[in-house]
């Protein structure tokens, strides 16, 4: 019922001839049927890969928006800009634009409903520290998380909101979360949602895992109850382990 997620998020990685490169390598590859496949740029390389990637049935996403649509906001990057490149995705409160960009729950709030008013569908992170974990904070953190990205927005549009829980300790570290500890945690945010809307749009909701997600472990996180999918830092540069990654979520 829920349509899994594979989402490429690429950081602060690849020039436009990088990307270019990628799509090349990937065409007609990284799409099985049933699968959404996104890939996260960043802003420089959109327009070259959204025109790239157009009919290949993989779609594009931001890694990051203002939550105005524009206004005298030096280097920032609106929805609006977005949606006319072809964007379809927008990641919003990643673990490190939250740690290095100082970004709230209230303005991952607002960046939500700013993906909303530019029909671009958020990809929200959550997740908790090495020391909330240690400290058996993880659900009151992503419950806190959760609850401040959702606010104010209706039952119609939570249905759409991608959630991807993504353990800090667990990106980039190659200590993934074990596949049942990362499903608890999914099964608790939907629990969350369910809290928040009611059950049935807490079923439709996609929530993804991610951190050290690779073609060796991604079957093993699909195969849980809770896990729709995965949002991938460093497997997903390279095309045949994106490919891959794509492949395994079947
Ligand atoms: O932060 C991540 C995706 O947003 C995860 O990164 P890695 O897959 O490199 O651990």
């Amino acid at each position: 019922m829920r349509t899994p997620i594979i989402a490429g998020n690429w950081k602060m990685f690849k020039t436009v001839s990088e990307t270019l490169a990628f799509a090349e390598a990937v065409k007609g590859k990284a799409v099985v049927e049933g699968v959404e496949t996104v890939i996260c740029a960043p802003f420089t390389n959109l327009p070259a890969l959204t025109e790239a990637v157009k009919g290949t049935g993989i779609k594009v996403g931001a890694q990051n928006l203002h939550f105005e649509d524009n206004g005298a906001f030096t280097g920032e990057i609106s929805g609006v800009m977005l949606k006319e490149l072809g964007v379809d995705y927008v990641i919003i409160g990643h673990s490190e634009r939250r740690q290095y960009f100082g970004e709230t729950d209230e303005i991952v709030n607002k960046k939500v409903a700013a993906a909303f008013r530019n029909d671009l569908t958020p990809i929200v992170c959550v997740g908790e520290k090495l020391e909330e974990r240690e400290a058996d904070q993880t659900k009151d953190v992503c419950k806190v998380q959760t609850e401040g990205a959702f606010k104010g927005l209706s039952k119609e549009e939570a249905a759409k909101v991608v959630v991807a829980y993504e353990p800090i300790w667990a990106i980039g570290t190659g200590k993934s979360s074990t596949a049942s500890d990362a499903n608890e945690v999914t099964s608790y945010i939907r629990t969350v949602l369910a809290d928040l809307y009611d059950q049935a749009t807490a079923d439709v909701i996609r929530i993804q895992y991610g951190g050290s997600v690779k073609p060796e472990n991604v079957t093993e996180y699909m195969g849980q109850s809770d896990i729709d999918g995965a949002l991938v830092g460093g497997a997903s540069l390279q095309p045949d382990s994106f490919t891959a990654l794509v492949e395994g979520a079947k």
